[in-house]
């Protein structure tokens, strides 16, 4: 099913940019990066003397016959970004959320358009799009949760890996609190469907080498007991990771309260149910208490970060800062479409809003950096999905999910190349490369986004940039 496609060998050449740890952004203005056949990083030049002329480094790897990719427009390389929570399904409803909070939301616009993915032509239109979408705002890697549906969540598998996203794909169990037209008939048939999906992405991607089935319980109200307990069963037993919601909204931890009272908390509804390990990605996390992190941390289940949505939906300020110092693995989501955006570079800005916000009350310490940012959405999402030793970086031995991002370029400023090359240093190319970085940051978008490759297949590329 995978669209073959023989891979180059080639020489990624211009600046990169990278995280070198959670504070620190590596910003090389003069690289080269070798990518083979297996898409794979080879080696990486940091001290190109000449940036026009790489014969020089092809040869000292014996690499003259490669092809060789250059950067433009003041641009640079960085690594892809890793959606670690996003509602596939949910594409078409991006943006509408009027006034509502969660348990409002869920019933007023998200159920109904689930159900209607019932129908395979529109999920297939829905999840095209979505994917497109997705990788043209450089998400090289993304969570997904699809619906309760086999053949559209089997659908949502193999649309990711014929595109070429790295991908886990989600089908949504939810046998209780749904509604009839929307929820699984029992525990025994929301299972049945859940192996479906599961042997499905085995015979597409039999090492889940691009695309991994996702074990994915909705949330502790949308799931009984049983169900809850032989999802956990199946996540201990296959090792697939699991995904979920957590601690997003008050009245939701009121209600699962009262429907787990044997429970001492939310997260230990998930721990008691073998749903808590370090395979888990927990959405939102806002309210949770010292307990609960103290239990997350203890089975090293990892967080999704989704700002926008927890804004949107009006959830509460999660306090990422502190998450991060107390030792929690976080990565960012946009929980589309409780977020507005598909975009993680979006997301970037959302959660450095919702940092300051709480610096306001909180004080100083809880502002999140853009570079810190900029490592949730890459290296922290990598390590979030349990690829942190594949993507997320630019370092020997590890995939070539990247993009090149462009700035400044003639189309963008509606500017002719005449125009452009009178003032060449107005607008870009004047600041320093912080600054530069910076600057994409807080006003790029995926106008910027030139070029995107997952395993070092060229996975999309804006009409104006040829490689
Ligand atoms: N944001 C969000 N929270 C949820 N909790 C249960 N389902 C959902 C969902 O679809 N979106
Ligand atoms: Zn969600």
């Amino acid at each position: 099913m995978a669209a073959a496609q023989k891979i180059k060998r080639t020489v990624y050449v211009g600046p990169f940019v990278h995280s070198q740890s959670l504070q620190k952004l590596d910003i090389c203005p003069t690289g080269a990066i070798g990518v083979d056949e297996t898409g794979k990083i080879a080696f990486v030049e940091r001290d190109v003397k000449d940036i026009g002329d790489v014969i020089p480094v092809t040869q000292k790897h014996g690499w003259q016959n490669s092809q060789i990719v250059r950067t433009k427009d003041n641009g640079f390389f960085f690594p892809g970004f890793i959606d670690t929570h996003i509602h596939a399904s949910q594409y078409p409803n991006t943006g509408i959320f009027g006034k509502s909070t969660l348990l409002d939301w869920l019933n007023t616009y998200t159920f109904p358009l689930e159900s209607s993915l019932s129908d395979l032509s529109k999920a297939r239109r829905v999840y095209n799009r979505v994917v497109a979408r997705t990788l043209s705002q450089g998400t090289t890697t993304a969570a997904y949760y699809a619906t309760i549906h086999v053949p559209a969540t089997n659908l949502l598998a193999d649309i990711c890996l014929a595109k070429g996203q790295r991908a886990f794909v989600g089908r949504v169990c939810m046998n209780a609190m749904s509604p009839e037209y929307y929820r699984d008939e029992s525990t025994e048939a929301a299972m049945r469907s859940t192996r479906e999906c599961i042997e499905h992405v085995r015979g597409i991607d039999p090492g889940f080498e691009i695309v991994s089935p996702i074990i994915t319980p909705r949330f502790a109200p949308s799931c009984t007991r049983e169900c809850l307990r032989e999802q956990g069963k199946l996540h201990q037993e296959t090792g697939i990771p699991c995904q979920t919601h957590i601690s997003e909204n008050k009245n939701e931890i009121e209600l699962v309260k009262e429907l787990f009272p044997e429970s001492k908390s939310y997260a230990d509804v998930y721990d008691s149910a073998g749903l808590l390990t370090e395979k888990t990605i927990l959405a939102h996390a806002v309210h949770l208490t010292e307990e609960e992190k103290a239990l997350i941390k203890e089975r090293e289940a990892k967080i999704s970060h989704c700002p926008a949505s927890n804004t949107a939906l009006t959830s509460g300020s999660a306090r990422v800062r502190q998450l991060i110092d107390q030792g929690l693995t976080v990565g960012l989501g946009t929980d589309v479409s409780g977020g507005f955006s598909p975009s993680i570079l979006e997301m970037v800005r959302q959660a450095v809003w919702v940092s300051r916000h709480v610096a306001m009350s909180d004080g100083d310490q809880a502002k999140l950096s853009m570079e810190e940012a900029l490592y949730l959405a890459t290296r922290g999402g990598a390590k979030v999905v349990g690829l942190a030793q594949k993507v997320g970086g630019f370092d020997v031995g590890m995939h070539w999910d990247a993009q090149m991002i462009s700035l400044g370029s003639v189309a963008e400023d509606g500017l002719t190349g005449d125009e452009i090359h009178k003032d060449p240093v107005d607008v870009w190319g004047w600041e320093s490369w912080d600054e530069r970085v910076a600057k994409w940051v807080y006003n790029g978008d995926d106008r910027n986004t030139a070029a995107v490759w997952v395993k070092g297949r060229l996975v999309h590329q804006r009409a104006s940039f040829r490689p």
